[in-house]
């Protein structure tokens, strides 16, 4: 039986109990009326009534109500309070029935009679610092986003799928998209303080993941910091991290606090994790067993709280069977893994992501808004993307500088690179496509590569395969892959914002 819990102390939750008054069994009331402020019903309509009045947090339900069943009227409040937390209370015998009908009630808890009266303490005190939290969250992520309509809800209900995380908005998909259930998933693990490892290939969002959750989490008012362990030497990395003392090492002409310590209360990113030395990775597990760090050059500790997100393109699994990377490393980051899939392999996000990088390059460059033409967003599709989001935005940037400011960017404006590999991918082997349609992708795919090696001066291109200028401009019209005559792509524009 689980030791009684030490009661709340702060300003106590309010917990209403529906029970009959003719309960034959030991009443409700009896082990939480000297813990909480407690108000009393006994039956559904009046519980109802009680409720409507306000000041109620944690309500308390019988199965057996003389007017309706605990769970019916347990639903019945979900609907109309859905931020109360629920308990109820059933006889052994109605376990199997009440089952059914745990998920539209929304349950925080049910308890099959007979039980120890502590376990409905300990129950009840959970749901009230549950309660509590989920206030405290709500006030965190008002502060931190004023005006916006904060509809998530920390209750780990898996039935319940009408709430929202706006704070995930930022990650741009399409309907149906991969990265759905990874955002559930991330808004569920959010407000507990467990390190999440994020994977997947370069550009695909592990940073703006990394910023979601914290953004989602207890500690959105705390610092986020980021760090990109796969750039620095050990020692340099090592300051950066946990700080210095002044004179610890040759040009540490000043005390430095390190990233972990200005993060304290909030949330450190550490990127690029798997390509941290052997040496680095002993220093890493250490802080985070002890949860605390020694600034380089000093001899006392500090205690920081951080929650931790690391992440890698690399396969940390496979790195830890050939011996490059710790298990116990491993398993201290990777509370929960995150595999964030790559662009190709998610074509439905590729229109909205689009959409909302034109938007983005159109305030940057103070230039109209513009969309893609069908073509356009086909022949964006058919490319493999392998850096993913970032190259994608690269690609929009150098489009909307290159555009004659019309209100449709079209396939000539594509970089050579796009257009070559979205041609050369028609030619590969396609199913049910014809041996004409196969040979006229091969035809385009040739084109495009001759025409990139040639820096697309078309003179050359035509030259080198044996065409006329006319025939090769024919050509080129035939496959929607004509440039201006004398145009020559320029290189794309980079830059990540
Ligand atoms: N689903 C998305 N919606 C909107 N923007 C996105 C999305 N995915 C990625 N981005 C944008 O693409 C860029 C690259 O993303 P991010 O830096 O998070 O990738 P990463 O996986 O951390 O890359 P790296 O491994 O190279 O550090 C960022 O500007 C990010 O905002």
């Amino acid at each position: 039986m689980p030791a009684a819990p030490t009661p709340l102390t702060e300003t106590p939750s309010t917990v209403l109990v529906v029970e009959p008054h003719t309960a034959a069994t030991a009443s409700l009331t009896t082990p939480l009326e000297r813990h909480f402020p407690l108000r009393r019903a006994a039956s559904a309509a009046a519980a109802e009534d009680m409720l409507a009045a306000g000041g109620v947090q944690v309500v308390v339900a019988e199965q057996r109500l003389p007017d309706r069943s605990g769970l019916e009227l347990l639903a019945a409040v979900r609907e109309r309070w859905p931020d109360l937390l629920r308990v109820l209370v059933t006889p052994n015998a109605d376990v199997d029935a009440v089952a059914a009908g745990i998920g539209r009630a929304g349950l925080f808890q049910y308890l099959p009679r007979p039980f120890h009266p502590d376990n409905l303490l300990l129950t009840v005190t959970n749901a009230c610092r549950f309660s509590r939290l989920r206030r405290e969250h709500a006030r965190v992520l008002a502060q931190r986003h004023p005006g916006a309509v904060h509809t998530g809800d920390l209750t780990p209900d898996p039935w319940d799928r009408r709430q929202r995380n706006w704070c995930l908005d930022a990650v741009v998909r399409g309907p149906d998209s991969p990265l759905e259930p990874i955002c559930d998933q991330l808004a569920r693990i959010a407000p507990y303080d467990i390190p999440v490892l994020l994977t997947g290939e370069s550009g695909t969002g592990k940073e703006l993941f990394a910023r979601a959750l914290h953004e989602s989490s207890l500690r959105a008012l705390q610092p986020f910091v980021a760090e990109n362990c796969g750039a620095l030497p050990d020692q340099l990395l090592e300051s950066e991290l946990f700080g210095h003392r002044k004179g610890a090492f040759t040009g540490a002409i000043a005390d430095h606090v390190g990233l972990f310590e200005q993060a304290d209360g909030g949330t450190v990113f550490l990127d690029e994790i798997g390509d941290v030395s052997a040496a680095f990775q002993v220093k890493l597990l250490r802080v985070l067993q002890e949860g605390e760090i020694r600034p380089i050059g000093s001899e006392q500790r500090k205690r920081v709280d951080v929650r931790v997100v690391a992440a890698t393109n690399k396969d940390l699994e496979a790195a830890m069977l050939a011996g490059s990377f710790r298990h116990d490393l491993y398993y201290r980051l990777a509370g929960v893994t995150l595999h964030l899939p790559p662009l190709r392999r998610r074509p439905g996000d590729l229109g909205p992501i689009c959409e909302r990088l034109l938007r983005e390059a159109a305030r940057a460059f103070g230039t109209p808004l513009q969309r893609l033409s069908t073509e356009a967003l086909a022949l964006l599709n058919r490319y493999h993307w392998p850096g993913n989001v970032r190259e994608l935005r690269s690609e929009l940037q150098r489009m909307v500088v290159l555009s004659d400011g019309g209100p449709e960017l079209g396939p000539q404006l594509l970089s050579a690179r796009v257009l070559a590999r979205a041609s050369v991918a028609d030619a590969l082997p396609a199913g049910d496509a014809t041996l004409k349609e196969r040979v006229e992708a091969l035809e385009a795919g040739i084109l495009s590569e001759t025409l990139t090696r040639c820096g697309w001066n078309k003179s050359r291109a035509a030259t080198e395969l044996g065409l006329s200028r006319v025939g090769l401009r024919n050509k080129l019209a035939r496959y929607g892959l004509d440039l201006a005559d004398g145009d020559v792509a320029k290189p794309p524009v980079s830059g990540d914002s």
